[in-house]
């Protein structure tokens, strides 16, 4: 699919489900302009039928107010459906963000900065609410009422209406001047304070080495210069505001002005520019009216430019390549087996070379090799997150890229060097949201873990909100071990489980992880731990990225 169509089917989606949305908000665009044209006419009339001496009804100045309160009313309509609009194409778009994320492999997220994809969710995103908020529609409404006014205006008056016709790119053009100043300068404040943000908290981490180091004066000097350069953006900023406005009521005037020296010169111009007391009243009412929507349309288009570049990113997002392992592979006898692996990151360095080996149901085995043999490489294979460059992996008689997501915590539980909190309660830690598990499943691997005392010492037990704070690192070790066994799997995974703790909290684990293993057949990344937990066998990874297997 090309780039763009997939972008374009996103909207076609969130369009398709609204609809009845669609055909309000059109209508009430088209109300909203038409009844804002209203009331200068009626005002024409009255003020013409003061002018002839004659009264006006009460229902006249009625019909006046009734209409300026129905133009508001549908121009707040407006602004309401257009923002309701707005929402829901972002919530689509932000939604297909969302599907997509999942569906890339994960080598996606180590050639791409995280930064990066958190700015297509954040700043892309936001843009993309302004484009649809604050930005196509909105124009739409603004264009139709500019062509409304100058239409009204060139019916009772050409003259006028040639005179605005003549003044109105002039003034758009000035518009664009000022708002493309107003923003650059705007966008250098944003910058001089997201600095000062920047260096605050960092001055006060460092406190204690800017004093030993004598560098308080660089950090002075530094943070008046970003200070320095927010107030010179804010002045430019203001300066452009302070001449703008005046501008534009200044062009009002003077049109106003023109129109009624023209008018008042004799016949032939008083008919050209169709001037009675009243049509001038309206005329002037209908002139001050063009400006704001012609200011509007300088933003709007501001933020249409400004959404380009992220409707670029997100497309760029959504067309990237899926995720789409083989959905099937060879059977094997045993429970986990390389054979013939062939594996790297970057397909022209391999980590893994040829790597076969086996391991039997109920075997506890360890790797072991020198840092950067591609243990861990091993363990992200087997859990599905890269496909081998050639060769088969097999994990409990299937291809682990072919097991479903709900599929997995079934097959196997992963312990990770550190504990990976989720939010949420205690409880989450362990479940991660499966509703599924039972609060029997959960009791049971709490009491696997050895965390019962701790997690009835805590307020509202495994209801208490998570805070890693309140945990010891060996603790939090103790939390992933619940959290791997609560599905019951067939296979554990231990990846240097135990690395950074002390003597008497590993050997806390390091029970936890007996109680744990019973049943199951135990793959460990450890030296250390191959020993206290009664490894049978130890697979050495040499530095080729082939084994030797060894025999305990
Ligand atoms: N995401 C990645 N992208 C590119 N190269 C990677 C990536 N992850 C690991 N590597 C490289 O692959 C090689 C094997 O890494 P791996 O983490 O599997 O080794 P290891 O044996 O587990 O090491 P350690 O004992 O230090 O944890 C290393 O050279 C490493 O730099």
């Amino acid at each position: 699919m090309r780039n763009h169509e997939l972008l374009r089917k996103s909207l076609r989606k969130v369009i398709s489900k609204n609809k009845g949305l669609i055909a309000g908000l059109t209508l009430i665009i088209a109300a909203s302009v038409f009844s804002s044209l209203i009331p200068p006419l009626v005002l024409e009339r009255a003020v013409n039928l003061l002018t002839d001496y004659r009264d006006v009804s009460w229902g006249l100045a009625l019909l006046y107010f009734l209409f300026i309160v129905i133009a508001d009313i549908l121009e707040s309509a407006q602004n309401a459906s257009i923002t309701i609009f707005g929402q829901k194409v972002t919530h689509g778009i932000r939604s297909a963000l969302c599907e997509k994320l999942g569906r890339l492999p994960a080598d996606y997220f180590h050639s791409h900065e995280s930064g990066k994809i958190e700015s297509i969710f954040t700043n892309d995103g936001d843009a993309i609410d302004v484009l649809y908020s604050d930005g196509v529609v909105s124009m739409i409404a603004d264009l139709f009422k500019v062509i409304g006014i100058l239409a009204v205006i060139f019916t009772r008056s050409p003259g006028l209406g040639l005179l605005v016709t003549a003044v109105t790119p002039l003034l758009f053009l000035f518009t664009r001047v000022c708002q493309k100043r107003a923003n650059k300068a705007q966008l250098a404040n944003r910058r001089a304070i997201a600095r000062v943000n920047g260096h605050v908290p960092e001055t006060l981490r460092c406190i204690r080495m800017i004093h030993v180091l004598h560098a308080e004066k660089y950090m002075e000097d530094t943070y008046d210069g970003y200070i320095r350069e927010s107030y010179d953006a804010v002045e430019k900023s203001n300066l452009i505001d302070s001449i703008y406005s005046p501008v534009i009521l200044l062009t009002q005037a003077c049109v106003t002005a023109v129109m009624m020296v023209l008018a008042a010169k004799g016949d032939a111009w008083r008919s050209f520019f169709g001037i009675s007391v009243g049509t001038a009243v309206a005329m002037m009412a209908y002139v001050n009216k063009i400006f704001a929507p012609l200011e509007n349309i300088g933003m709007e288009i501001q933020n249409i430019q400004s959404a380009a570049a992220a409707i670029g990113h997100i497309n760029e997002f959504l067309s990237e390549p899926e995720w789409n392992p083989a959905d099937s592979c060879p059977e094997q006898d045993a429970c986990v087996s390389f054979q013939h692996v062939t594996f790297g990151y970057e397909k022209e360095h391999p980590v893994l070379n040829d790597l076969s080996f086996s391991v039997e149901r109920g075997e506890m085995v360890t790797f072991a090799g020198r840092t950067g043999a591609g243990k861990t490489t091993i363990f992200r294979l087997l859990t599905g997150l890269y496909e081998p460059d050639s060769g088969s992996v097999n994990l409990a008689g299937r291809c682990p890229c072919s097991l479903r997501p709900e599929e997995k915590r079934k097959v196997y539980g992963y312990v990770e060097q550190s504990f990976a909190p989720v939010p949420g309660t205690v409880r989450d830690q362990i479940t991660i949201y499966d509703t599924g598990i039972s609060e029997e499943q959960i009791r049971k691997a709490v009491r696997l873990a050895g965390l019962e005392k701790i997690i009835d010492g805590l307020p509202s037990g495994l209801d208490t909100p998570m805070d890693p704070q309140q945990f010891s690192r060996g603790q939090l070790q103790l939390l992933s071990i619940a959290r791997a066994v609560v599905t019951d799997p067939a296979i554990l995974l231990l990846d240097e489980v135990t690395a950074s703790l002390d003597a008497e909290t590993e050997a806390r684990v390091i029970r936890a992880l007996k109680n744990s293993s019973e049943g199951r057949t135990v793959l460990t990344i450890s030296h250390r731990l191959s020993a206290a937990l009664g490894s049978t066998r130890i697979i050495e990874i040499s530095e080729q990225g082939k084994n030797t297997s060894s025999e305990i």
